[in-house]
């Protein structure tokens, strides 16, 4: 893994102007962006979220995932922090990519849900991996976080790269009837703890 800060330009948004940093994988040419929002404490643990790419949801408006109300969540907690920073990570589809996504999604249609999608196609639940956070959390200067997600295996990664995670923030929001039977399969097969959902009925 060899990651390359390439440069930093501003981001405006409706919550706020965050920075945009991007970065260049080098051995795999993915193309990863950091945001950053406000000046960063270093003193204290820093609210932020690792996000994968999900171009259906992040940017096609797709309700069948609980992607892009996330990425919305996350970007507004943090302007009203004040300070904050998110990873854009370009591990799409749990890391089997777009097409193949779309490919599970069609055995999703037929019935499957979304490990066993996975596993007719032949990967694993979750081939994603972590090792660009640390690089790329050292060049904004994030050393310890709180972190904003439902899934205790990414708290886990993040530590295993040597990222203190002083406390995971939940962060469920976008539950609706197209996206209900996926978030209780990540629930009970995935480990994401979903406890209480935050119903979007004018979504669904
Ligand atoms: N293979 C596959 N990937 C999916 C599916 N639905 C969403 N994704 C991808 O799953 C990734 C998001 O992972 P999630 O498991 O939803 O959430 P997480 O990032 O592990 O946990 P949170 O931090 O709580 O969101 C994105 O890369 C999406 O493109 C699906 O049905 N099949
Ligand atoms: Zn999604």
């Amino acid at each position: 893994m060899s990651i390359k800060y390439i440069a930093t330009s501003q981001l405006p948004t409706p919550w706020g102007v965050f920075a945009m940093h991007g970065f260049e994988d080098t051995e795999t040419g993915k193309e990863h962006v950091a945001l950053t929002f406000g000046e960063l404490d270093t003193n204290s643990a820093i609210l932020g979220r690792i996000h994968s790419e999900c171009l259906t949801g992040d940017a096609l408006f797709s309700l069948r995932c609980d992607c892009g109300f996330q990425l919305q969540t996350a970007m507004q907690n943090i302007a009203e922090l004040g300070q904050g920073f998110i990873l854009y990570l370009r591990q799409e589809g749990r890391g089997i990519g777009l097409l193949n996504k779309i490919r599970a999604y069609e055995l999703q249609d037929a019935g499957a849900n979304t490990v066993e999608a996975n596993e007719q196609l032949g990967f694993k639940a979750d081939m994603r991996q972590y090792d660009m956070i640390k690089p790329m959390l050292a060049q904004i200067n994030v050393t310890r976080v709180r972190l904003m997600t439902n899934n205790p295996r990414k708290v886990k990664a993040m530590q295993q790269e040597g990222i203190e995670v002083v406390e995971r923030v939940p962060l469920q929001v976008g539950k609706n009837r197209y996206n209900e039977a996926y978030l209780k399969t990540k629930s009970t097969e995935l480990g994401h703890m979903m406890s209480e959902y935050h119903f979007n009925d004018e979504q669904s």
